[in-house]
């Protein structure tokens, strides 16, 4: 039995990931921890593994005392940017006995329209994201979006592609969305949408888009039950479900 501390427990994700881990065999929650309560909770409740879906200012003082404290963790909480994957990797040292998956997002259509993205951004000109989320979330671009960017930016500069092509000259609202990785994207957040994401890419005389939708926080309980399952194999940093689903 895997004994589980949900951070964040009385929220959206948080609480449908205490159901969905309560609810599987061989895992159990040991620990609900909300804000106010103290991280002690974790270790006095013999938890071996932490979830965390608090918010992005919390999220790595919250790994760091996990890791201080020999408790894998798997961060859902977006904005775990490279700057606080760098801080993490530096306290597990060379030799890390802990680990930490850091997933963006943990539905598996998320995790396939990414892998496909990144696929195919060498083989277009241009490349547009546009995520579009419910309106209680706090941050902008989400974490999935910035994901996104970043691999096709990575397969576009390996494989020698030439910088997007835009004529804008003047853009005092920033019509033109935020730049990641100087790929353009769009934040829409508006009440209906749960979260959702298109990847627009162009070509002469073509355009061909990629688009995922989660309607309902269930599509990312498969998930992050794999996770928290599979996150004391894997000492280290890990970012993305990937390697854990075996793509
Ligand atoms: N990786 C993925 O697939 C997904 C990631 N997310 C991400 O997960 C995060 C949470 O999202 P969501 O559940 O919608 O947000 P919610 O606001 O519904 O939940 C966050 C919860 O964390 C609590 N919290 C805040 N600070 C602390 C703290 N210091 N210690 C413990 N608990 C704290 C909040 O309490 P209070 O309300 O009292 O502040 C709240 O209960 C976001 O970053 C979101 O982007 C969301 C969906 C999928
Ligand atoms: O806040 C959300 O809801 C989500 N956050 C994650 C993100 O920022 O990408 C994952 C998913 O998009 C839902």
């Amino acid at each position: 039995m895997t004994r589980v501390a949900v951070l964040g427990a009385k929220g959206r994700m948080g609480s449908e990931s205490v159901r969905a881990i309560g609810a599987t065999d061989g895992l159990e929650v040991v620990a609900e921890i909300d804000q106010g309560d103290s991280l002690e909770l974790i270790t006095s409740s013999g938890a071996e593994v932490a979830l965390d879906f608090t918010q992005p200012g919390v999220a790595l003082d919250n790994v760091t005392w996990c890791v201080e404290h020999g408790v894998h963790v798997v961060v859902g909480t977006s904005g775990f940017d490279d700057e606080r994957i760098a801080a993490v990797r530096t306290l597990l040292g060379d030799e890390p006995a802990t680990g930490v998956l850091i997933v963006p997002n943990f539905s598996i259509g998320a995790i396939l329209m990414m892998r496909f993205a990144e696929t195919a951004a060498p083989f277009f000109e241009s490349i547009e994201v546009i995520e579009m989320h419910h309106p209680d979330k706090i941050d902008a671009p989400s974490g999935t979006a910035v994901r996104t960017a970043e691999l096709m930016a990575a397969a576009r500069e390996a494989a020698g592609s030439t910088p997007l092509p835009d004529a804008t000259t003047t853009d005092p609202d920033g019509a033109r969305g935020a730049r990641v990785a100087d790929i353009p994207v769009h934040s829409v957040r508006a009440r209906g949408f749960v979260a959702s994401q298109q990847v627009l890419f162009g070509g002469a005389g073509e355009a061909f888009t990629i688009r995922h939708d989660s309607h309902d926080r269930t599509s990312f309980m498969p998930g992050v039950v794999a996770a928290v399952s599979g996150v004391s194999a894997r000492p280290g940093v890990t970012v993305g479900l990937d390697a854990v689903l075996g793509l």
